[in-house]
């Protein structure tokens, strides 16, 4: 069992990003690569929600995957995989929660910036259920905390969520839904964003954030 503890990781710390000068011609060929990686992982997860094969099966399989973890422990990171940047100003963050590349936890979310702010078309499949058929809560807060984050930030400064709070109008069932985020205000070091999330009937979830630039945190624009 691999140690969930990453003392290194503690050291990141505020506005921390690991510079990385891989080209990003070789990122980008990486990237595609993990990201089919992860997207096969993602399918064994809903496979494994839903399979219905017998006990005896499912032991085989289990040792076949176990077998494929030991492959893949045989090259790996001392720790989680961070943000990383090159000076071409290309970043990756493979293990990030919601939209890490490599990481089949994440949906994946991909967000689009456009002029009032980000959005997002997801489709949640089986791995995201709380109620029966509803995407659980904690998910619909992890997916519009990100979404307003990176709102917040623009991609131009480190913002970190302050206070997030969310209203669950109705349920919001699995499949294809809609998140969007945008800028209400800026005082100072707080940006204050506010985010839904929408199914093909209307909002079903709709959220507001107090997101704040930590004292001394790296700006694009400085
Ligand atoms: C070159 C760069 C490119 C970067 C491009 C990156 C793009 C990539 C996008 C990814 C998007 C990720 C989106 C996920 C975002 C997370 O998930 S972040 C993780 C979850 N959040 C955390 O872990 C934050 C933990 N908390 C903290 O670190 C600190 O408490 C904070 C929030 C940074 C604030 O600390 P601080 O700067 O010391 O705050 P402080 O000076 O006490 O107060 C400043 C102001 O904020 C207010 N405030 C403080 N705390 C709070 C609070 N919790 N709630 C409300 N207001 C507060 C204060 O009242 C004060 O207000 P004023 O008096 O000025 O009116």
């Amino acid at each position: 069992m691999m140690s969930r503890r990453f003392p290194e990781a503690a050291a990141v710390g505020v506005g921390g990003f690991v510079r990385d000068d891989t080209p990003t011609e070789q990122v980008d060929r990486r990237e595609a690569v993990v990201a089919s990686l992860a997207g096969t992982v993602r399918d064994l997860v809903d496979a494994t929600i839903r399979t219905t094969l017998g006990d005896a099966e499912l032991h085989r399989i289990r040792d076949d995957l176990a077998a494929v973890v030991d492959r893949l422990r045989a090259g790996q990171l001392p720790g989680p995989a961070g943000i990383r940047y090159n000076s071409e100003r290309r970043s990756w963050n493979w293990g990030n929660a919601v939209m890490g590349a490599a990481n089949a936890l994440a949906p994946p979310l991909d967000v689009v910036h456009d002029a009032s702010g980000c959005h997002a078309d997801v489709d949640l499949g089986a791995a995201y259920e709380g109620p029966p058929g509803l995407v659980h809560g904690g998910v619909s807060a992890m997916l519009l905390d990100h979404i307003m984050g990176e709102t917040a930030s623009a991609m131009r400064r480190t913002t970190f969520t302050g206070t997030l709070t969310t209203r669950y109008r109705r349920g919001t069932p699995l499949g294809p839904l809609r998140l969007e985020a945008s800028i209400v205000r800026e005082e100072g070091r707080k940006v204050f964003v506010a985010g839904s999330i929408a199914d093909a009937d209307g909002v079903t979830v709709e959220a507001e954030g107090v997101f704040i630039q930590p004292a001394g945190a790296p700006a694009a624009d400085g």
